[in-house]
């Protein structure tokens, strides 16, 4: 493909991939220099020209010699413009999810229902980019632009007809999710978290709010779970471009939620929809994994489904993985759960949607992470101490931070908590006490496969280890 095929210029010089990393420059790759929290790309500009790059993607200000220099003020927006250009085409019905709590889930909930409905869905998240067939993990929650895009249309090639993907406020920042056709965006809710990359709220808020005002297509739909105290920010945007809404929740009126009655393995959900009253059988708990389910089916809808099948689908939803993922059961008969539950918010709804099942006590067993917001780890002790009846507060994942210092700023919101390090031996000590009426839950990690400690991943998996001191 010539350059200018892409830019809708003149340039004759074939283009034959995108980088954003220089060390992944070949003889005719458009680079990207964007100038990072860690590092400047701008700095390896002459060491890309160099390995073959035959155009430089920057700043107007950045300097570039040997190479076509595509200057734009928001460089990030430009590249994944061009590399969506090269890499398409892409699944016809795209949809995006953001919102600080339940992306994960609501993708993987709309790929299923899309899938039941017949279709050929995937979805692109935390958990990695699932189809029918496999799942493969990409490391991030939103991948960088390049992977993303190349994925994306890898996807196309094998026939996939429907995508639904994570955006996370960091991908959506750094436009890494730029350039396909987002005909539906969904909103989940908004509370605590990444504060140390984003500062404050309002600059969160703003960072997914570019998921409604840039990424989603100008005639695209908005669904929002509407009883989020944020989600008049999101429905006020959407109102005035001009989207289509579909609102769902209590106070939803596409999907509005009357009633929810938990059952020992699920819950019934009434749902009035289109002036009908619909009765279903979700065979998830928890009111969180209602309003993803609720979301979910918002998102089909949206992207031309019917009310009536999409409902009646939610009662063959299959589980998400590490969300409220029942992993083992104590020797005293305590169910033991997992779940990815890695905010305040999160700690809350995860302990809320346990603790109708425990008929004694709930017990709660979680961290925070290193190298991320600070702030929310008192939060999440306090609305642990608050919620839960016993607390063992132990290491998530430390990264580069010492582990007991997070432990720490985690017991100052629950001074009465137990304190175990090792992950591992905390989860041990919670299930040896668990008694035949108590539940366990394991929180933070989720699906994670491994505990980052450094720079080394050391193997860790929630649900095994539940297994494995449970047998
Ligand atoms: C803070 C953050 O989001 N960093 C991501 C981001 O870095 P950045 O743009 O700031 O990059 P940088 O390292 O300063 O480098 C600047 C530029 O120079 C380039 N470079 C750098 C070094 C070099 O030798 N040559 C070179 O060309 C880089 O490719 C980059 O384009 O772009 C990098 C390349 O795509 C990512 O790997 C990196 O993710 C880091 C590893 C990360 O941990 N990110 C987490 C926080 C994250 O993104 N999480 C979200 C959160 C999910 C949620 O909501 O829970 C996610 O979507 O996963
Ligand atoms: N709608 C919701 N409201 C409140 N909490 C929720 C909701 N959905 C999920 N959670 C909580 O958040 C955890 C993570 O859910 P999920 O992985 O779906 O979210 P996510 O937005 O993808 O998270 P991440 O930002 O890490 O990618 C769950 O395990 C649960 O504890
Ligand atoms: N996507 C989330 C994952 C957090 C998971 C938790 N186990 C931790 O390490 O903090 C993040 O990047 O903040
Ligand atoms: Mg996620």
């Amino acid at each position: 493909m010539r350059l200018g095929q892409l830019t809708g210029g003149d340039e004759a010089v074939a283009v034959t991939g995108f980088a954003i990393d220089h060390r992944k420059v070949a003889p005719g790759t458009v680079f990207g220099a964007f100038r990072g929290t860690r590092v400047n790309g701008e700095d390896f500009i002459a060491e890309a020209v160099r390995a073959g790059a035959v155009a430089v993607v920057a700043a107007p200000d950045a300097v570039v010699e040997g190479a076509v220099h595509i200057a734009d003020d928001e460089p990030r927006a430009a590249f994944a413009r061009l590399a969506a250009r090269f890499f398409g085409p892409f699944p016809a019905t795209t949809v995006a999810v953001t919102g600080t709590n339940g992306k994960t889930s609501v993708v993987e909930m709309t790929r299923q229902l899309w899938r039941m409905a017949g279709h050929h869905a995937a979805s692109i998240g935390t958990l990695g980019v699932t189809t029918a067939d496999e799942r493969v993990t990409t490391g991030l929650t939103t991948p960088d632009v390049v992977t993303f895009l190349s994925n994306v249309a890898g996807l196309a090639r094998e026939g996939v007809t429907h995508l639904a993907f994570e955006a996370s406020s960091h991908g959506l920042t750094q436009y890494r999710t730029e350039g396909l056709r987002v005909s539906a965006a969904a909103f989940t809710n908004l509370s605590r978290d990444h504060l140390d990359y984003h500062g404050d709220m309002g600059a969160y808020l703003t960072a997914k709010l570019r998921l409604f005002s840039e990424v989603l297509c100008p005639n695209g739909t908005a669904v929002i779970w509407v009883d989020d105290p944020e989600a008049g920010r999101v429905f006020d945007l959407a109102h005035a471009r001009g989207n289509r809404l579909v609102t769902v929740g209590e106070r939803g009126n596409t999907l509005r939620l009357v009633g929810r009655e938990p059952t020992l393995l699920g819950q019934g959900l009434v749902i009035e929809a289109e002036g009908a009253t619909h009765r279903v059988q979700l065979p998830l708990i928890g009111a969180y994994q209602a309003a993803n389910a609720l979301v979910a089916a918002g998102l089909v809808i949206a992207t031309g489904a019917e009310v009536g099948p999409t409902l009646a689908a939610l009662a063959r939803l299959q589980p998400v993985r590490g969300r409220l993922e029942r992993a083992a059961i104590a020797p005293s008969g305590a169910p033991i759960y997992v779940d990815y539950a890695h905010t305040p918010d999160a700690l809350e709804a995860a302990i809320a949607a346990l603790k109708p099942h425990a008929g004694g006590r709930l017990i709660a067993v979680f961290g925070a992470g290193g190298d991320r917001d600070a702030g929310k780890r008192e939060t999440m002790g306090q609305v642990a101490a608050a919620r839960a009846d016993r607390v063992y507060v132990t290491d998530d994942n430390p990264r580069h931070e010492d582990a007991a210092t997070i432990r720490r700023q985690v017991l100052r919101g629950c001074p009465e908590a137990t304190e175990i390090g090792d992950r591992r031996t905390a989860i041990a000590t919670a299930i040896a006490e668990a008694g035949a009426e108590d539940i366990v839950l394991i929180a933070g990690k989720g699906h994670e496969q491994g505990q980052i400690v450094g720079d080394l991943v050391l193997p860790f998996d929630d649900v095994s280890v539940a297994r494995e001191v449970a047998a």
